[in-house]
């Protein structure tokens, strides 16, 4: 049984991984003698994990972090220092491109922040943004003007705010749903109409998700994408 962990900047996220399925975990009460090996990616604080990694450590239980490469099969790296790229980016990116071979894909993950990746038919990682995630571009008017203020119970909708809250966090979705808009123009192919694949994870994907016809949410797409790269790796 495989300990799956991501550890993003808001929370660390957790899964038991067997026979391709993924049960949640409790790290507070983890089943050690079941877990054999420990797959793990930090783009948070590493504190959060390294009383995971001690507990693993004292049960003789082996750990990989994941890391970005150049390339990872047919999947290339937009980046030329490939170390900065968000390893959460990166295990979104070899998800979607496993999950959906052949196929040009926008990989949105909805976090703190909110990345917005674009991968070709052929794999290669043309790139992508990184943008505030929805809470951060709320928190960052409310905290920084004097008038504008959330009321902690308004949705986000695409409609045009006729308060300040609904003008507040409309226009954070909005901004959203127009970086991803964009990104679809990096990939029109006119000649062949290409499929293009969205693809939603994080605390707002499922959000994100419900504004575009034909995309996708999978909540467990970076520990897809972990188990994968394990898999994928030479990590022996
Ligand atoms: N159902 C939800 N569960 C968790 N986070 C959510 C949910 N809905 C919205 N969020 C927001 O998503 C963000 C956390 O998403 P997450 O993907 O866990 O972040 P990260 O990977 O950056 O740690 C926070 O801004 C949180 O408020
Ligand atoms: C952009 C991120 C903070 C997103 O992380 P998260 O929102 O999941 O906490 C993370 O992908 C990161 O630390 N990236 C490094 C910079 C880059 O990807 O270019
Ligand atoms: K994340």
């Amino acid at each position: 049984m495989r300990l799956l962990i991501d550890v993003g900047n808001t929370s660390l996220k957790a899964v038991l991984w067997h026979n391709e399925q993924a049960q949640p975990a409790d790290i507070n009460d983890l089943p050690w003698l079941q877990i054999t090996e420990v797959i793990y990616a930090c783009v948070g604080r590493s504190d959060l994990l390294n009383d995971v990694l001690a507990q693993a450590a004292s049960n003789n239980i082996i750990c990989f972090e994941a890391k970005v490469t150049k390339t990872l099969g047919n999947l290339v790296c937009a980046y030329e220092h490939v170390a900065n790229l968000g390893i959460d980016r990166w295990l979104a990116l070899i998800a979607g491109f496993t999950l959906y071979p052949n196929t040009a894909c926008i990989v949105v993950d909805a976090g703190t922040a909110t990345t917005i990746d674009v991968l070709n038919s052929e794999g290669l990682h043309l790139g992508g943004w990184i943008l505030p995630g929805l809470d951060l571009m709320t928190s960052s008017l409310t905290q920084n003007t004097q008038r504008v203020f959330d009321d902690g119970k308004t949705p986000f909708t695409n409609e045009l705010g006729k308060n300040t809250p609904n003008g507040l966090k409309n226009g954070a979705l909005v901004a959203t749903i127009g970086a991803i808009e964009q990104a679809k123009l990096h990939l029109t192919d006119k000649k062949t109409e290409q499929k293009v694949q969205i693809i939603f994870a994080g605390g707002y994907g499922l959000l994100l998700q419900q504004q575009f016809e034909g995309s996708i949410f999978d909540s467990l797409l970076v520990m897809k994408g972990l188990n994968y790269w394990y898999e994928l790796t030479e990590t022996v």
